[in-house]
């Protein structure tokens, strides 16, 4: 850790910045942090019934609900980060629970001014805790972070952000733990912020407990601007402030004005403040906040930029940090700045949301930048001592515990004095050191928080950082060498493809040579399997030793080191002279070595593109496979009426037959009520209409052809017919709203006005012609009878009118015969009788019977077509409407498949593009 000598304003209130991340890490000075877009999903998160399980969903206004891809780092999880300036809405589970309007207002509360709600676990009793947490979570979802004090169980079991620990509470390290292994399946890691009382607590919470914030209670502190001063200006982590001893009843626009401006993040209120402050003090207070910021960053750009030009203009010399380049070499820096602003426009296109596009983003913006040497490894293995060797200083501080917790990044400046530096905090957290080492003249070193230490910040500070290093000198300490943790370091290096120089630290522990060559070829053995290469370069060095060896030579830049070096055939200083003519030979350009520099620095941005466009790819992939699924489920959708064309037609099979067996019942039951009226034998009618002529009254079989048997069959048909009819119409209704309903819910981001589809459109599922019904409407029952009874009169007549009253006797004979084949014994009696008239009644009867079947069959048939369209018109409509819902869901997925397709071909494009870059790169060579 850099000993702060002239440090400037380092926790200025400029350092609080619109969005700070618990653990920044480095970013360039004019470039924002890639990792400042780690945000919490402000907006509600993609519903999982939505168009695809990836990362796109459909919908006109395209790909903007895209849902992040996983972080790229390991673990793949993400640091929640908290907004600064912010409000602290803490509340008591009393306030959620007894006030009914208190969600109402907390709603409001989120949405606008509040982006952490706390809710006090520590005292209420349990059950109504989590009432009051659920309830609040239901309220708050993602659009602030919910913290549970004291209540690790409860935030886990609602899902809440993380929790806040009392001075006294849970470890924090326990709590993250705790509530990591309840959300395993989320991005973000748990927040875990502390209360604190004292600047002394403040201190220790913000580094070695590794707390995310800070709620810092001023009502302990006696000189409360003294404290604030302190902890502002050494805890880098937001600090909200609260005064639980205020005798204010709610802090005024002066007061929180003032409390921002002090250097706090935000300020923690209550329920109660938060509904005395008005909306115009808030939206003043945010606005004098971001001007102010706004104005404070602009500010220290340009004070940064005097500083620059104030320190020389050396590092503007040369390209990328380079000396003696030539202009084959300018020009391929030119062609590699062009070829990945064109892959960047790609990979936002493609991936939106993937926050690593800004890692490219900075590797570009700093193409010119010097060589950036990164110094990784497992806390205490010597990473700050062998720096402080480099350099000749003890510029860093150097301790058996944790003592690297930022991103320190080293920059050359020329000061008065040798031992001097000027350190800046970066707004985005990081140190930026200017010290008047040479070689910094040369190149940044980057001295970073070791990766197995239990602070989890510290880890992914560095893991982050890794890309971007062009150089790592990976520190092993001669007591452990290669542990797990390092192995598993050494392989999230390769993922970036970085070209890794072994440093064995702390060789003076071995007690002889062979001790050391022993772990030596330990390391490299399996290192080169790890990497995958013969060529493992692998330095033993005592950093410790050199640098006392360099802090006790007398001359300036370490002429007598140089000299001991040389004398000395002590390999404990001397391999350490090795490793610094390693790094000395990458400085110039005209040789291997510093020609090798270049490739690396060139390769670095290449190399974050490559993984990027990897993601991209697989992305791509896996998106336009679930646009080709959502494609085809629309397209099932839509075909899926015809099933439903196919079942309804199976349905009204029965329907039909049930018309037509009523048909039949009635033809039936008519028939037989001819045969039994249409008898020779029948002599009260025959002699009705023989005797009483025209003017006779309607027969008994007339009427109850009538009222028996036509006139209920009707009325049933109809009533059948109507049942039909409804029953397609609220099918088709039915069908249709659930074919509605089941694209709606199957892609809930796509919404349709009504407005946008025909007007015809609903209309469609209620209309048919009824052709069945109108098929029977007119036939009555009135006059089919009155039909029947003219044919039997006519028969009748037909057949006695000649006989006359004498006639009538031989027919009596008749009267004692029942039956129809009687009517034959009488007809054989009556022509030998010569009565030939009547030989021509059985075949009249069986003309009207033949008549009358024949006319229930047409009938049927006729019933039965019409039943038919109907059902066609029906489907017919349905599919129609189907059609109509269905399209825009169809085309929204086709149009975007096309997208992705059409973003595919341009990923290859810059798979090609890179491909070649990388060869030219390759292909250079000492000129
Ligand atoms: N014996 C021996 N001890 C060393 C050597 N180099 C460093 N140390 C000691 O190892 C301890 C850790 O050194 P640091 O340089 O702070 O280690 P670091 O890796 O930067 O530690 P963090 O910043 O906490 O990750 C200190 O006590 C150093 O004095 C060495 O060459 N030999």
């Amino acid at each position: 850790m850099i000993p702060l000598l002239s440090l400037r304003s380092p926790a200025s209130p400029s350092s609080a910045l619109f969005h700070f991340s618990p653990s920044p890490p480095f970013s360039s000075r004019f470039t924002k942090s890639p990792f400042r877009r780690f945000l919490p999903p402000t907006k509600p998160s993609l519903s999982t019934n939505s168009f695809s399980s990836t990362s796109q969903q459909l919908g006109p206004q395209g790909p903007q609900n895209q849902q992040a891809p996983r972080t790229l780092f390991p673990g793949g999880y993400k640091r929640p980060e908290i907004k600064v300036p912010n409000f602290v809405l803490q509340l008591d589970p009393d306030d959620v629970l007894a006030d009914d309007n208190a969600l109402d207002f907390i709603d409001k509360a989120v949405s606008k001014w509040v982006g952490l709600v706390v809710l006090n676990g520590g005292e209420g009793s349990g059950g109504r805790v989590y009432e009051a947490a659920r309830s609040l979570k239901a309220v708050v979802k993602d659009r602030a972070y919910l913290l549970i004090a004291e209540r690790v169980d409860i935030a886990a079991a609602v899902g809440a952000s993380g929790v806040v620990l009392s001075d006294q509470g849970l470890p924090a390290i326990v709590a993250r733990n705790t509530m990591m292994d309840s959300k395993s399946d989320s991005v973000f890691l748990p927040l875990v912020a502390r209360t604190v009382q004292s600047s002394d607590s403040a201190l220790n919470a913000s580094s070695s407990e590794g707390a995310d914030f800070l709620i810092y209670d001023l009502g302990q502190e006696e000189h409360v601007n003294m404290a604030m001063k302190t902890v502002y200006e050494n805890v880098k982590i937001p600090i909200f402030v609260v005064n639980n001893n205020s005798q204010a009843e709610v802090p005024s626009y002066t007061e929180l004005t003032k409390i921002f401006k002090s250097g706090a993040s935000g300020v923690v209120l209550s329920l109660e403040d938060l509904r005395l402050i008005t909306d115009d003090v808030l939206s003043q207070f945010f606005n004098i906040v971001y001007t102010t910021n706004n104005k404070r960053q602009d500010e220290s750009i340009d004070e940064l930029e005097m500083a620059e030009i104030n320190r020389g203009s050396h590092q503007k010399v040369g390209v990328a940090g380079f000396i003696k380049v030539e202009d084959r070499e300018k020009q391929l820096i030119e062609k590699e700045r062009s070829v990945l602003t064109e892959a960047i426009n790609v990979f936002q296109k493609a991936a939106p949301l993937m926050e690593e596009i800004s890692l490219l983003i900075d590797a570009v913006a700093q193409i010119d930048e010097p060589f950036l040497l990164a110094i990784v490894g497992e806390f205490n293995s010597g990473k700050s001592t062998v720096i402080n060797a480099l350099l000749g200083e003890r510029y860093l501080t150097e301790g058996v515990i944790p003592t690297t917790n930022e991103i320190t990044f080293l920059r050359y400046s020329e000061l008065d004095r040798k031992d001097m530096q000027r350190c800046e905090r970066h707004p985005d957290g990081q140190l930026i050191c200017y010290l008047p080492a040479p070689i910094l003249k040369e190149m940044n070193i980057v001295d970073t928080p070791g990766t197995n230490v239990i602070l989890q910040r510290q880890q992914r500070l560095t893991e982050e950082f890794v890309p971007r290093a062009d150089l790592l000198f990976f520190v092993i300490s001669a007591d452990r060498p290669l542990t797990e943790s390092e192995v598993t370091f050494l392989c999230y290096t390769q993922q970036w493809k970085k070209k890794v120089v072994f440093v064995l630290n702390k060789s003076d522990l071995y007690r002889n040579t062979q001790e050391l060559e022993e772990a030596i070829s330990f390391i490299k053995e399996n290192t080169k399997k790890l990497l995958n290469t013969e060529d493992v370069t692998l330095y033993p060095v005592a950093a410790r030793l050199v640098l006392e060896e360099k802090l006790s030579a007398t001359s300036d830049d370490g002429k007598k080191y140089r000299e001991i070096v040389f004398t000395e055939s002590n390999w404990k200083t001397s391999s350490f002279y090795k490793l610094e003519n390693f790094l000395y030979s990458f400085l110039d350009g005209s040789t291997s070595r510093g020609m090798e520099r270049m490739k690396l620095k060139l390769g670095t941005p290449i190399a974050i593109a490559e993984r990027i466009l990897s993601a991209c790819e697989t992305l791509n992939r896996k998106d336009c496979e679930s646009a080709e699924q959502d494609l085809s489920s629309a397209n099932e959708i839509i075909d899926s009426v015809k099933e439903y064309v196919i079942k309804m037609e199976n349905e009204s099979i029965s329907w039909r037959r049930r018309t037509l067996s009523a048909i039949d019942a009635t033809k039936s039951r008519t028939l037989e009520l001819i045969e039994s009226t249409l008898q020779l034998s029948n002599l009260d009618v025959v002699a009705s209409f023989l005797l009483k002529g025209e003017s006779s009254t309607t027969l008994p079989a007339t009427s109850r052809i009538q009222n028996e048997i036509l006139g209920p069959a009707i009325a049933d048909t109809q009533n059948l017919l109507g049942d039909y009819v409804t029953w397609l119409q609220s099918n088709n209704a039915r069908e249709g709203r659930a074919y509605k309903e089941s694209f709606e819910k199957k892609w809930p981001s796509i919404t349709f006005s009504d407005k946008n589809y025909p007007l015809e459109t609903y209309e469609m599922l209620r209309k048919l012609d009824e052709l069945s019904l109108r098929a029977i409407e007119n036939l009555s029952a009135n006059a089919t009878s009155k039909q029947f009874e003219r044919e039997v009169r006519e028969v009748f007549l037909e057949t006695f009118g000649g006989l006359g009253a004498a006639g009538l006797s031989a027919s009596l004979l008749t009267s004692i015969l029942p039956t129809t084949l009687e009517d034959l014994l009488a007809l054989g009696l009556c022509s030998a009788g010569g009565f030939i008239a009547i030989s021509n009644f059985p075949a009249r009867r069986q003309g009207i019977i033949e008549k009358v079947k024949k006319t229930a069959d047409a009938l049927g048939q006729e019933l039965e077509d019409a039943m038919q369209k109907d059902l066609q018109e029906t489907t017919q409509n349905l599919e129609k409407f189907v059609r109509i819902i269905g399209e825009p869901y169809r085309d929204a997925a086709q149009n975007r498949l096309d997208k992705l397709l059409e973003v595919n071909d341009e990923l290859s494009n810059v798979r090609g593009t890179l491909k070649m870059l990388q060869v030219e790169i390759q292909n250079l060579h000492v000129s």
